[in-house]
């Protein structure tokens, strides 16, 4: 089957220095693909850059189509959903009119996300600043499954969450998935090994590895001690994040 994203020789700078280098992998058009590696290695940018927020050299196919000279609004449009890091909600503004603001399609899948998040059903009058990150983390997510897009680039998702609320997520994104390829960042390695089909690990603003099954990415010790400072065993045991720190130093982003 064809990749719903192709991305080849992407090159991205933030503020005249360059924060990914000739960066090449594709995102296979169903299921998540994980986009892995320690902290400031270049995963945010690498997003970023797809959808053309920061400046960027290369190419990038959607679907077969050439999109890296668009501008934003236009890649978008084509059907890209990005769900960033921050999980930025409009705070004095209800969920229901959090979610009303961000239907782009003559007909937007309401009904999908009433099924996916009843708990957001159940709030729609409360304001999204008094949501809890979890909470806020559905709504963030709902707003990007309401549209029909042919891709989803979801930035750590999970992050300082509570496991339980983890969990949720991460079943949200199960589920989400079944109706949309994903890329996703996340730092949470068994969520990973629970969601992602396959892996891109970047180090130092480059694709260290790739593999077709995260699983095996993950059950490697050596390899991911290397590129990600850390083994997690699948077994549950408690595990430093990745890019915290343990294993060796983050290696230099490539200038
Ligand atoms: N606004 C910015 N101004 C200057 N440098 C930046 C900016 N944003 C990111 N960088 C730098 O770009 C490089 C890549 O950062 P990026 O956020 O893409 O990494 P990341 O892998 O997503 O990290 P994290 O896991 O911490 O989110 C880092 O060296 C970072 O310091």
């Amino acid at each position: 089957m064809k990749p719903i994203l192709n991305i080849a020789g992407l090159n991205a700078f933030i503020a005249g220095q360059q924060v990914i280098e000739d960066v090449s992998f594709s995102v296979p058009a169903t299921g998540i693909t994980a986009l892995l590696g320690r902290n400031g290695v270049g995963k945010t940018s690498t997003i970023k850059a797809i959808i053309g927020l920061i400046g960027r050299t290369g190419t990038v196919e959607l679907d077969g189509q050439r999109i890296e000279k668009e501008e934003t609004h236009r890649i978008i449009r084509r059907g890209v959903g990005y769900v960033p890091e921050d999980r930025e909600v409009f705070s004095k503004l209800t969920v229901a009119e959090n979610l009303k603001l961000a239907e782009r399609d003559a007909h937007p899948r309401r009904q999908l996300v009433e099924e996916l998040f009843p708990d957001l059903v159940k709030r729609s009058g409360q304001l999204a600043g008094t949501l809890s990150g979890g909470q806020q983390q559905m709504v963030s997510l709902a707003r990007a499954l309401l549209n029909e897009n042919k891709v989803l680039l979801i930035d750590e998702p999970t992050k300082g969450l509570a496991p339980k609320i983890v969990q949720e997520v991460a079943d949200t994104l199960a589920q989400a998935a079944a109706t949309v390829p994903i890329l996703l960042v996340e730092q949470n390695l068994q969520v990973v090994r629970q969601l992602a089909d396959g892996a891109v690990v970047l180090s130092g603003g480059r694709v260290a590895h790739t593999a077709d099954s995260a699983a095996d990415f993950l059950a490697d010790e050596d390899l991911t001690r290397r590129l990600l400072g850390v083994h997690d065993d699948g077994a549950g045991a408690a595990a430093p994040a990745a890019g915290s720190g343990a294993g060796e130093p983050a290696p230099e982003v490539a200038r």
